[in-house]
């Protein structure tokens, strides 16, 4: 792969130059040698672009990196990344090397040069920092997060338990993304769920735990997939990879196509991933995590009882009674989830029912069976997960014990979430994923735009104020008490008496109707209306307008399944479901709270954990909707840079004195350089140009 290495690019050598050629000849030739570069490659930071204000110049620039494979660029202390769809050369341990206490203005733009500011950062600071990489769906963020963890890996000094938690973080990856990434229309391997990952390390900056925080995944995936789209990649790599003998202890059959949970996409096999090849990354990496193998088996047991379940059918008897028609499946189930057949069958016909203190047994119609057998399999996959990124933590944890109250210790977090997403049709999930991305956007404004601004306005510093969009008003419109959408949908799921959907899409439209960033079909204009569903509500994001489809709404709110089948569940014999399903929560009178509202809190919380760190910001960029390299959609990625705000970003940075200290800082490796053409002998070190001055 041809690569253009950056630091080669603008200066000459001096050899190069021809000896008659006088000192100053020899300047003006670098000069231009650097000018014409700067032509073709761009700048390196974009506070360096002479027009700062033109968003044509800042996407040509990008432009012209991205053509020589050039796929990082700074906006002052924020790093540009732009997925190349390829894998380039700039990842080696030489790279890491190049990169390792080196000052970030110093040596081109990199995620390694991101990584070890941040480290060196915390270190001599001594404060937590953050890493916060966003982007939309595909544009690099896990990627970037997983270079970042393996930078850490190879270049902090480690304690003699580092080898083992640098695997383990390492290692941590593929099982995550096995369980927690699918392949979607627009990213082979998306991550369905949200991350933010604490690497603790010691006074000497060695790693020596880690955390991991998760939210919301995906998990009406594992019952239903759009067309091109697959369910999570551990069921394909289960079927692919495992050997004949599980494959015949879970009783399965290895063609993907013979499970109802896996054929909705119609997309068994995708050329860009090998299952079987990640399956033995994901058998292997297990045991390193600290899974034994009783807790392996327990695992790929609750995968393959979730495609037994899938093919559980149910037939309609002539009093309209349902009853399973694939009675083998049950035999299957029992054994593989551990749990007694009978009560197994009964709970997926049937429905427990407290009624003035009194139980009750009610027969469930055909589709009601269907929805609490999806049900089941949701709940089953969900909270498998949720044991699975706590064992990982168990694994992760610091041990020593001076330590574990985090004062001896700082931390470097890392975010990787999901980013803003508008598919054809939008629904729950769309909706709470696109409200976090609001929450960060908050988050953006308040740590950047902001108090820089405020910065340079207490230390007195002329600058030209930058107006932004402050979304506030629609993090209000989704999150505020009594009176937001959450709140609006709670009530509809809890309230007695006939709800659904519609009734929940009316009570918005009674409560919100008039608000600048909501719109129904009911109460939008005639141009709007065309173009709406009768079943959709509009909001007007920071990012842009998206419709939500209220299909399901009430449904994955409530995200609840029938008491019996959590009885069910809490007797399994399966180690991990047992501990899944807890006795308590079968007795548990008080009411679990909704999903939109626990998503709500545990945004509150990372809201919290990220104001308390140093923030440095990695923005991603999706070049095409191909997955193609070389391929520049400008359209998609104006819209990026808009809703990324990094023009604004930009200016503030080019406004005031940080960017003036970084700007000189950069103009020091030009004069260095023609110092040593200058000097050629001579041993000036980066601190010596004070003196020059
Ligand atoms: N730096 C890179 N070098 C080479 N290929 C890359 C790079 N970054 C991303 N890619 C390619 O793009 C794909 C998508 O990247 P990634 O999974 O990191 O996106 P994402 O932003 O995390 O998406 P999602 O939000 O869907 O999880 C990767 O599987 C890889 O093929």
């Amino acid at each position: 792969m041809q690569e253009v290495k950056e630091e080669e690019q603008p200066l000459w050598k001096c050899s190069d130059l021809p000896p008659e050629v006088d000192v100053d000849g020899r300047v003006r030739l670098v000069m231009e040698s650097a000018l014409t570069a700067r032509d073709r490659v761009g700048v390196q930071d974009f506070v360096l672009l002479e027009n700062y204000n033109s968003e044509a110049a800042f996407i040509e620039n990008l432009r012209r990196r991205f053509r020589e494979n050039l796929i990082y660029t700074y906006i002052g202390s924020v790093l540009v990344s732009m997925n190349p769809y390829k894998d380039l050369e700039i990842y080696s341990k030489q790279q890491m090397e190049r990169y390792r206490g080196v000052s970030f203005y110093e040596i081109s733009p990199h995620i390694y040069a991101l990584s070890d500011n941040t480290y060196r950062a915390m270190r001599t600071e001594r404060k937590d920092q953050c890493i916060l990489i966003s982007g939309e769906s595909g544009a690099g963020k896990t990627e970037a997060s997983k270079k970042v963890l393996l930078y850490y890996a190879v270049t902090c000094p480690a304690k003699d338990t580092m080898d083992t938690l640098g695997d383990k973080l390492l290692q941590s990856n593929p099982v995550l993304e096995a369980f927690g990434n699918a392949k979607t229309l627009r990213n082979d391997n998306s991550s369905r769920f949200g991350k933010y990952m604490d690497v603790q390390f010691d006074f000497k900056g060695a790693p020596i735990g880690g955390h991991i925080l998760n939210y919301l995944l995906e998990k009406s995936r594992v019952v239903h997939q759009n067309h091109g789209e697959r369910n999570f990649h551990i069921f394909y790599q289960l079927l692919e990879g495992a050997e004949d003998e599980l494959i015949k202890t879970l009783n399965l059959d290895r063609n993907p196509q013979s499970y109802n949970y896996l054929v909705k996409g119609n997309c068994p096999r995708v050329s860009s991933i090998s299952d079987k090849n990640n399956w033995k990354t994901v058998i292997n990496a297990l045991p390193v995590i600290g899974f034994s193998e009783d807790e392996v088996l327990n695992l790929l047991e609750i995968i393959a009882s979730i495609l037994h379940l899938g093919n559980t059918l149910f037939g309609e008897g002539e009093d309209g009674e349902t009853h399973i028609t694939t009675e083998e499946r049950i035999t299957t189930l029992k054994k593989l989830l551990g749990v007694d057949g009978s009560a197994l069958r009964e709970a997926l016909t049937h429905k427990k029912l407290t009624a003035k203190g009194e139980e009750m047994i009610s027969p469930l119609n055909f589709e009601q069976a269907v929805s609490a057998r999806d049900a089941l399999a949701k709940a089953v996959y969900g909270r498998t997960f949720t044991w699975l990124v706590e064992k990982i933590n168990q694994s992760l944890a610091v041990k020593e014990e001076i330590y574990q109250s985090g004062k001896a210790s700082t931390v470097i977090g890392l975010l990787d979430i999901y980013g803003f997403e508008v598919l054809q049709t939008n629904s729950f999930e769309q909706f709470c994923i696109n409200y976090c991305n609001e929450k960060l956007q908050q988050l953006f404004i308040e740590l950047t735009l902001r108090s820089e601004q405020e910065e340079y306005e207490t230390e007195g510093i002329a600058w030209e104020p930058v107006t932004y969009f402050d979304n506030k008003i629609i993090c209000d419109l989704i999150e505020e008490k009594h009176k937001g959408i959450i709140s609006i949908l709670d009530e509809e799921c809890l309230r007695p008496g006939e709800t659904c959907d519609i009734s929940f899409l009316e009570k918005l439209e009674d409560s919100l109707g008039g608000h600048p960033h909501f719109v129904t079909h009911k109460l939008a204009n005639g141009k709007t209306r065309r173009v709406m569903n009768r079943e959709e509500f509009r909001l007007l994001h920071y990012a842009g307008e998206v419709n939500y489809n209220v299909n399901g709404f009430l449904d994955k709110n409530n995200d609840s399944l029938n008491r019996n089948l959590k009885e069910v569940l809490c007797q399994s014999e399966n180690q991990i479901l047992c501990l899944c399903f807890r006795r308590e929560e079968v007795f548990d009178q008080k009411r679990p709270e909704m999903a939109a509202t626990q998503f709500k809190n545990s945004l509150m919380k990372l809201m919290e954990i990220l104001m308390s760190k140093e923030p440095s910001y990695v923005r991603c960029i999706k070049p095409n909707d191909c997955k193609q390299p070389g391929r520049f959609d400008e359209i998609l990625i104006r819209h990026q840079v808009k809703y990324l705000g990094l023009m604004e970003n930009l200016r503030v940075r080019r406004a005031g004195f940080a960017y003036r200290r970084r700007f000189e800082a950069f103009l020091q490796r030009p004069l260095r350089a023609i110092v040593q053409i200058l000097y050629p002998t001579s041993q000036l070190g980066i601190c010596d140009f004070s003196k020059l001055d």
